[in-house]
């Protein structure tokens, strides 16, 4: 589809200027920006709240009965979609403060019947999560996005979901948005083995499992991020986990408990850290540190994979908040070497691969990074678009069925323009990129930018980075 067709299907974005104040942008209008080599990157940043935990806070908090306060809450736009659609099913969701929210729930089953179309923008996240809480309520909803999110596939979530009672209504190719469901009046605890690892299919079932009587168990056969099991128990629930063979997990959940609001503290982001971390680690001379970034062992592929590398990262300030761990990272300007990523840490690192094919480009030797086929299906193709990314700026790759192999050279031609698809994490990544790059490298559009990382730019810039 031509992007300008795309963009038209997209509502207008909140998004930040240089200085950091928020805006409201036109859609319709490319946000371009180019990356030179800089000198060392020097400094102390906090990247913005997890995106995963800030979804689930306002998801359950407007499940629970009582107040939910959340501080750190990420307010980029998949977020913001999300505490709009929870809004608009009924629970209270207000700003108190900078990053600080209150959330008053409406109950398991309790959400209202929405009066517009609930709009997730290029959310998967926000999108799935809410289809599976609003099967186990009995009432009709509609859900939609941007033209990257209406791509995306959903069947993966309406099957389970109409296995336990809802019905959905899709008029577009292969179930996609825009799709009408409507709630089970008696929702069904299931067994549910994904098919595959995602903690987006398992958390909605988990979700749609809390209004069915009896236990709902999802297998995943590779383990995926934990956070809706861990925020579950935090609001009261009883949630069980057993491993299953050698790399996968069980999960019970007792339906019908009575979720109580909780504080919800939301550390930084360890896939937004993903972007200064390897920037710092590409541009020589640096020395930055990242604070309070998430360290759930189902999170930290990316960071096990740099140390492979030869990265220097040293962990400090380990500590803990609401079952999420959490830690400072100092991150040196190193010499990294390619290395073979294998196919069971995809989960722990799936949307860290992008910006990790920057640093093996930088790196000397060839990179493997296996089973990568969940690329596929992300905001863009995200296996075809870093290939793009990388040849676009002279770098060799090749893509062998799902795996991706990038050939380092110890230094990036840069000089491209990187097409981002409407896919924030191709446009950070080809940023950094053009850190450490000989010549510039320019993104066609920064705009997606803000559903994920709103102040990447203007902390970027802080830490040395130059944009122009
Ligand atoms: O559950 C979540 O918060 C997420 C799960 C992952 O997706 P999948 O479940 O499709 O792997 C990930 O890519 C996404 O950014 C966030
Ligand atoms: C895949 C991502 O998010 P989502 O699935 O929520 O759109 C992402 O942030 O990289």
């Amino acid at each position: 589809m031509p992007k300008a067709a795309k963009r038209a299907a997209a509502p207008s974005r909140i998004t930040r200027s240089r200085e950091g104040t928020t805006i409201l942008t036109d859609s319709n209008q490319p946000t371009p920006l180019q990356a030179r080599k800089s000198g060392a990157l020097r400094g102390t940043a906090r990247v913005p709240g997890d995106k995963s935990i800030s979804h689930r806070a306002l998801i359950l908090g407007a499940l629970a009965i009582g107040e939910t306060r959340i501080s750190g809450l990420l307010e980029g736009e998949d977020v913001l979609n999300t505490a709009k659609a929870m809004r608009a099913l009924g629970a209270k969701v207000e700003r108190t403060g900078d990053c600080e929210w209150r959330v008053h729930g409406v109950g398991v089953a309790g959400f209202a019947a929405p009066e517009i179309p609930l709009d997730f923008g290029n959310s998967g996240t926000g999108c799935r999560l809410a289809m599976g809480a609003v099967a186990g309520s009995p009432i009709v909803a509609t859900f939609d996005g941007d033209a990257s999110l209406r791509s995306r596939p959903m069947r993966r979530i309406v099957d389970p979901l109409e296995l336990m009672g809802a019905k959905v209504v899709s008029s577009s190719e292969g179930g996609r948005l825009p799709l009408t469901l409507q709630g089970a009046r008696d929702p069904l605890p299931i067994l549910y083995r994904t098919p595959v690892p995602s903690a987006q299919i398992k958390s909605a079932v988990l979700l749609a499992g809390l209004s069915a009587p009896g236990i709902t168990t999802v297998i995943e056969a590779e383990a995926s991020r934990d956070h809706t099991e861990l925020m579950l128990q935090h609001f009261g629930a009883t949630v069980v986990t057993e491993p299953e063979g050698a790399h996968g997990r069980k999960i019970s959940l007792t339906g019908q408990p009575e979720l109580r609001g909780a504080p919800v503290v939301v550390p930084a982001d360890p896939s937004s850290a993903a972007f200064p971390m390897v920037a710092a680690l590409v541009v020589p001379g640096s020395d930055i540190e990242l604070t309070d970034v998430m360290t759930n062992p189902l999170r930290t592929g990316l960071i096990a994979t740099l140390r492979e590398m030869g990265a220097s990262i040293e962990e400090s300030d380990v500590r803990g908040d609401a079952g999420e761990p959490m830690a400072s990272f100092r991150v040196r300007g190193s010499k990294l070497k390619g290395v073979e990523v294998p196919p069971e840490r995809a989960p722990s690192m799936i949307d860290e691969y992008l910006v990790l094919a920057v640093a093996a480009a930088f790196a000397e030797g060839t990179t493997v990074m296996r089973g990568l086929h969940e690329l596929r299906v992300k905001e863009s193709d995200r296996l075809e678009a870093t290939a793009a990314m990388l040849r676009v700026n002279g770098v060799v790759v090749e893509i062998d069925g799902d795996d991706l192999i990038v050939e380092g050279k110890g230094q990036v031609p840069g000089g491209g323009v990187v097409a981002t698809h409407m896919d924030h994490r191709i446009a950070m990544s080809a940023l950094v990129m053009g850190l450490a790059a000989d010549r510039p490298v320019a993104v066609d559009d920064t705009g997606f930018i803000a559903t994920s990382f709103p102040d990447f730019v203007p902390m970027m810039r802080r830490l040395g980075a130059e944009f122009g």
